[in-house]
């Protein structure tokens, strides 16, 4: 049997990042960042007011008092957008309003709040330092600096930077586009009536979303039945829509095991028993002209979503243009023993992990679900976490400190 890190590395030579694409700032929200991105410019460009107010000398104000406020003849009007035509002489003021131009001959700004709001002429009631309420220019960014590097993801606060630099388009690694294809002669759709022997499925649905949560667009080309045609159809027919195709079931030693039969005559795929539970059954490779990267996964519905966190998951990364970190893991005390594990296989449990942070040196606790068969989804809705059990334990007590890998948080 191969070991996880193996199959890790396997899948993950499959793949390179995806070769980058200038895109609309809105369309690059959540891609990942290419090249990095320089202002050509100074930020602010022209020294500005922080506050609605007046511009002023602040000599001029040098004796202002509550009782003997000092007034200015106001000269000018400067609204935001202003071009900076206007100059102030010593003895005079100009309102202005926040992020219009400082007039030449202006060193300070007083807000509006120190005055008694005149138009004509104004009275101030303080003195203001030389510098009061002005952004200089470049005080943001100096022109010809790096304001985002390359392999940043693009949230809110990047498309800002890039937006106020004046970009319009940045050159980003795009979303990856996972395609979900389930396998399964006893599939039925969820919402239509069921017959005996079916059930509903449920693997497309988790991982188109798990695609999704992993900053992909992923898509659900829903499931086919166990007809070898069919299957080798529809995966042909989702190769040019797909950087990445997922299937699920027909990997194990099954009469039907139809992905295995189907994918084993094409392209590069193999199949291999990984060391693990679950999750055991795994295929990967490539098919198709474009050698899209294919990962199959077992069809039993937790033995899918584990080996989604563990393998596709740094591999949606890696495609991405992050580097394919694994799941942050945290040492946590078991609540609850584990009474069996199997020998040579390291197993992955769902678990509920909390932080508690009275508890010493190590703060988590992580609460094995009751249910750890691969086919009982229930577990799973609730599970934030998976406990790590070594392939050479069987068995573990109550309070036990484990290894515990957090999986990642929706939205
Ligand atoms: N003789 C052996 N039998 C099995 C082995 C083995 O090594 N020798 N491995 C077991 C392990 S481990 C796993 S995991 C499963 C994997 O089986 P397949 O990938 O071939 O999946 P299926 O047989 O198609 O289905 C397994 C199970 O999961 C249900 N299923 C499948 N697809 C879906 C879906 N889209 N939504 C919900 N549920 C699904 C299916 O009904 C089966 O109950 O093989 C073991 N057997
Ligand atoms: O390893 Mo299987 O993946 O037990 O369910």
């Amino acid at each position: 049997m191969k070991t996880v890190e193996q199959h890790i590395r396997d899948v993950l030579d499959l793949v390179e990042p995806l070769e980058p694409i200038e895109l609309d700032l809105l369309r690059a929200h959540g891609g990942v960042l290419a090249e990095a991105v320089s202002s050509a410019v100074s930020l602010p460009q022209f020294d500005n007011s922080s506050m609605d107010g007046y511009a002023v000398a602040a000599d001029d104000l040098a004796g202002a008092s509550a009782q003997e406020p000092v007034r200015l003849p106001v000269v000018a009007d400067i609204p935001a957008g202003d071009v900076a035509a206007t100059a102030v002489r010593r003895g005079h003021c100009a309102r202005i309003m926040t992020g219009a131009p400082l007039p030449r001959g202006a060193d300070a700004v007083v807000p509006v709040e120190w005055t008694d709001g005149g138009l004509a002429t104004v009275a101030v009631d303080r003195p203001v330092q030389p510098g009061n309420a002005i952004r200089r220019v470049g005080e943001d960014v100096e022109k010809g600096t790096t304001v985002l590097r390359p392999g940043v993801r693009l949230g809110a606060g990047e498309l800002a930077v890039a937006a106020a630099v004046g970009r319009g388009t940045v050159p980003v690694h795009p979303r990856p586009r996972v395609v979900v294809l389930s396998t399964g002669a006893e599939l039925v759709e969820p919402g239509s009536p069921i017959g005996p022997g079916q059930i509903w499925e449920s693997n497309s649905y988790m991982l188109t979303a798990a695609a999704l949560d992993a900053g992909c667009s992923a898509v659900r080309r829903g499931f086919v039945g166990d007809d070898p045609a069919t299957v080798l159809e529809t995966v042909e027919d989702v190769l040019v829509q797909a950087d990445i195709v997922l299937t699920t079931g027909g990997v194990s030693m099954g009469a039907y095991d139809v992905v295995k039969e189907v994918l084993s005559r094409l392209g590069t795929v193999s199949f291999d028993k990984v060391a693990m539970q679950p999750g055991m059954p795994q295929g990967a490779g490539t098919v198709g002209e474009s050698a899209t990267p294919i990962l199959t996964l077992p069809g039993n519905p937790v033995s899918s979503y584990v080996s989604f966190q563990l393998f596709v998951r740094p591999v949606l990364r890696r495609l991405r243009g992050l580097a394919p970190d694994p799941l942050p893991a945290v040492h946590a005390r078991l609540t609850a023993p584990v009474p069996h594990s199997p020998k040579g296989r390291r197993s992955y449990l769902r678990a509920v992990l909390e932080y508690d942070g009275s508890a010493g040196p190590t703060p988590y606790t992580a609460q094995p679900a009751t249910r750890q068969g691969s086919h009982q989804l229930s577990a799973l809705a609730e599970a934030n976490a998976l406990v790590v059990v070594p392939e050479a334990v069987t068995e573990l007590e109550e309070g036990s400190v484990v290894e515990v890998l957090r999986l990642p948080e929706a939205f």
